[in-house]
C-alpha cells in the first residue's frame, strides 16, 4: 500500500469578487502516490500548488476535485484515521504561547490519546537539540528554536509520514544539521518523509524521488538520480564584468557578475569558450562543472508546457 496516493486532484480557488479577479485553477489533475519508507521531494517555484497540495493533505482545504489517502484513509472521509497517520510541519511558526515546551508536546500528545509518552517525548527533545529548553516558555525562544518545538509537535504520536512544508526557510545552518539528522534517522526506522523546499541541494541530499510542480502541474516525477543523469552534462560557470552579446545572454543564466552557461559535453564547452573570446567578454574564474538538481530544474521550469485557467478546464471540476 502506498503512504500518500494523490489521485487526480485539482483546486480552484473561486474569484475574490474584486473587480478584474477571476478563479485560478492552483492544482491541475495531479496524480502521483509515495511509498511506504520513501523520501519524497516536492518541488516548485513560488506559486506552483505545493502548499495548496499540503493543505488538502492535511485536511486543513478541500479538493475541488480528486481524493488523497494516507496509508489507505481518505483525507476527507477518514480524517481522524489518515490524520493519525501523518505528522505535518507548518510553514508557519504557530504556538501557544503560556505552554512551557514540554507542556506543549504533552498536550500534543493528549490530542491524540497518548498519556504516558514521556520517553518519546524526551527522545524528540534530544534528537532536536532541545532538551536544555524543555522548561522554557514557548514565548521565550528564538525562531530557529520554535521551529525545532513545531518538528517536534508534529512527531509526538509517532506517526509513519512526516510531511515538512519548507522548514528550514530561514533557519540557520546548525538547525538545517540537527533537523536533517533527525529525520534522516527516522527515515532509516522506516518513516516515509513528504519534503517541500526551495533549498534544491537539500532536495537532492536528501530525497530518492521527486515531483516538480509547475503552475499547478507535474512536470516531472522522477527518482533524483535520474532527474540527474538526463540533465545536460555540464554547467561553463565564469565571472564577468563585460555585458554578453544576445546570442549568448539567451544561452547563459547570469546572476550579477556570475554567469553559468549549460553545455552538454567537451565540444560545446569549447564552443562557448570560442564565442566569448570572440565576443570581447573578459571571463574570470571559470569553472567546468557538474550538472546540479538546480541546472534540472531551471532546465525544466523554462521548458514545460503551463497550465491555464480556461472555461473549459473550470468546467470540469465540480466545486465542493
Ligand atoms: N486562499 C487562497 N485564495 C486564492 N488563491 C490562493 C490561495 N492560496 C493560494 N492561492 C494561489 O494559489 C497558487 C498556488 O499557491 P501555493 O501557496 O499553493 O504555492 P506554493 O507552491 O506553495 O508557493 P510558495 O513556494 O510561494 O510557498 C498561487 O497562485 C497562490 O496565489
Amino acid at each position: 500500500m502506498s503512504a500518500i496516493s494523490i489521485q487526480s486532484v485539482s483546486k480552484v480557488y473561486q474569484a475574490s469578487g474584486k473587480p478584474g479577479s477571476s478563479p485560478l485553477k492552483a492544482l491541475d489533475n495531479v496524480s502521483f502516490d509515495i511509498e511506504e519508507g520513501e523520501f519524497f521531494g516536492l518541488l516548485g517555484p513560488n506559486g506552483a500548488g505545493k502548499t495548496t497540495l499540503i493543505s488538502i493533505l492535511a485536511g486543513l482545504a478541500g479538493a475541488t476535485s480528486g481524493s488523497i489517502k494516507v496509508h489507505g484513509f481518505d483525507v476527507r472521509q477518514d480524517f481522524v484515521q489518515a490524520r493519525r497517520h501523518l505528522g505535518i510541519v507548518p510553514q508557519e511558526l504557530v504556538f501557544d504561547p503560556f505552554f512551557t515546551v514540554r507542556e506543549a508536546l504533552v498536550f500534543q500528545s493528549g490530542y491524540f490519546g497518548l498519556h504516558r509518552n514521556g520517553a518519546w517525548i524526551d527522545e524528540l527533545l534530544h534528537g532536536l537539540g532541545l532538551t536544555d529548553k524543555a522548561g522554557a516558555n514557548m514565548r521565550q525562544l528564538s525562531g530557529g528554536m520554535k521551529r525545532r518545538v513545531l518538528v517536534a509537535q508534529a512527531l509526538v504520536h509517532k506517526p509513519p509520514v512526516i510531511v515538512l512544508d519548507e522548514p528550514t526557510a530561514g533557519v540557520d545552518v546548525e538547525l538545517r544539521q540537527t533537523l536533517w539528522q533527525f529525520v534522516a534517522e527516522l527515515n532509516r526506522r522506516g518513516h516515509t518523509v513528504l519534503l517541500t523546499t526551495h533549498y534544491l541541494e537539500e532536495a537532492e541530499a536528501l530525497c530518492s524521488r521527486l515531483a516538480m510542480l509547475k503552475r499547478g502541474r507535474v512536470i516531472a516525477l522522477e527518482k533524483t538520480s535520474t532527474l540527474l543523469s538526463n540533465a545536460t552534462s555540464n554547467v561553463l560557470h565564469f565571472k564577468t564584468d563585460s555585458p554578453l552579446p544576445d546570442h549568448l545572454a539567451r544561452l547563459a543564466r547570469v546572476t550579477g557578475r556570475i554567469v553559468e552557461m549549460p553545455a552538454d559535453g567537451p565540444v560545446a564547452i569549447e564552443r562557448h569558450l570560442a564565442a566569448l573570446r570572440e565576443a570581447g567578454v573578459a571571463a574570470e574564474d571559470v569553472e567546468i562543472r557538474k550538472a546540479d538538481l538546480e541546472d534540472v530544474f531551471i532546465e525544466l521550469m523554462s521548458g514545460a508546457p503551463e497550465a491555464g485557467v480556461t472555461e473549459a478546464g473550470l468546467a470540469e471540476v465540480a466545486t465542493v
